[in-house]
């Protein structure tokens, strides 16, 4: 472990399924294969990769909101399983992708982004208020959106009400899982820009989940390919974009520019065997980086 690592993750596995149903044992899914690295104060971790490679998974599991089936996450030194919801929320906050569903309809936006302060319970309603409404300035929606309910509110506008709940109790971590994918692509760029600065302004650390290499690009430091549920490449953006190791992460890269100048990961076909034996490349990551 580094020593200026926020996170710590140790062959970290994790298995859906198994269970004993009526018709017999359902199968298990591998979502994430031993899986090493650290997060690093001031990175910004991009984690790219097909659909289905275990990314969600795996940004659960460093959230504390999933158990790893074997190995560890460590937050601080601590086993995160072991620590409470209230103070891994202290450390690390998260944005989903859907700024329509991860917002409580019945909610004012201020109530909304008040809301981590009122759990935490340290401030009365006044402050709270008058924290939500700083915040609101902050991510760039004025405080006259206050009262205003999700439903009023454009896709970018959500989205930065979310950033804001995120950012109230101040955390150092913020972990983003396609943050702006559900967005119109005139807002996306905004909505990333804005993350830009406020890691500038609040000295905060990304783990920026994406399906899309033109993101990954634009905003990561380092960036891990996962590919079956395995990280089979970790480095700098620069050395992943510039000088792709791994046979997958150069699939992807050419692929990727060959349909579209970057966007987002193709459904790759490529078949079984062929995918299996890209998998157990001998680059595969298996140790902390
Ligand atoms: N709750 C669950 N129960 C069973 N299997 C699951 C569950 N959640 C995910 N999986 C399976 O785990 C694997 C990894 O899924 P995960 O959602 O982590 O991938 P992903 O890379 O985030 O994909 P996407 O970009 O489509 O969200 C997939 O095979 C998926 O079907």
């Amino acid at each position: 472990m580094s020593k200026d690592a926020i996170l710590s993750l140790s062959n970290v596995t994790h298995d859906f399924g198994g269970r004993r149903v009526i018709t017999g044992r359902s199968p298990t899914i591998r979502a994430v294969e031993d899986v090493s690295f650290d997060v690093r104060k001031g990175d910004i971790l991009g984690i790219v990769g097909e659909s289905g490679s275990g990314k969600t998974t795996l940004a659960k599991i460093m959230l504390g909101l999933l158990p790893p089936t074997q190995g560890e996450v460590l937050l601080d030194g601590t086993p995160i399983i072991e620590m409470s919801r209230k103070r891994i929320a202290e450390r690390i906050q998260f944005i989903f992708q859907d700024p329509y569903s991860s917002l409580n309809p019945r909610q004012s936006v201020g109530q909304i982004v008040g809301y981590p302060l009122y759990l935490r319970g340290q401030e009365n309603a006044a402050e709270r208020d008058r924290k939500a409404r700083e915040l609101l300035d902050i991510v760039g929606l004025s405080s006259r959106f206050f009262d205003a309910y999700p439903s009023q509110m454009s896709g970018g506008q959500r989205q930065r009400v979310a950033i804001a709940r995120a950012l109230i109790t101040r955390p150092d971590l913020l972990i983003c899982d396609e943050p702006t994918s559900a967005l119109d692509v005139s807002v996306q760029s905004q909505v990333l820009n804005l993350l830009l600065e406020l890691r500038e302004e609040f000295g905060l650390t990304y783990v920026m989940v994406s399906h899309n290499m033109a993101v990954i690009q634009h905003m990561t430091t380092r960036v891990a390919v996962m590919f079956l549920g395995r990280i089979v490449e970790m480095d700098t953006s620069e050395k992943v974009f510039g000088t792709p190791q791994h046979p997958y992460t150069r699939l992807l890269l050419n692929s990727t520019l060959s349909v579209n100048q970057g966007a987002g990961v193709p459904d790759l076909n490529v078949d079984a065997e062929a995918r299996h034996a890209m998998r157990d490349h001998p680059s595969y990551v298996s140790q902390r980086v």
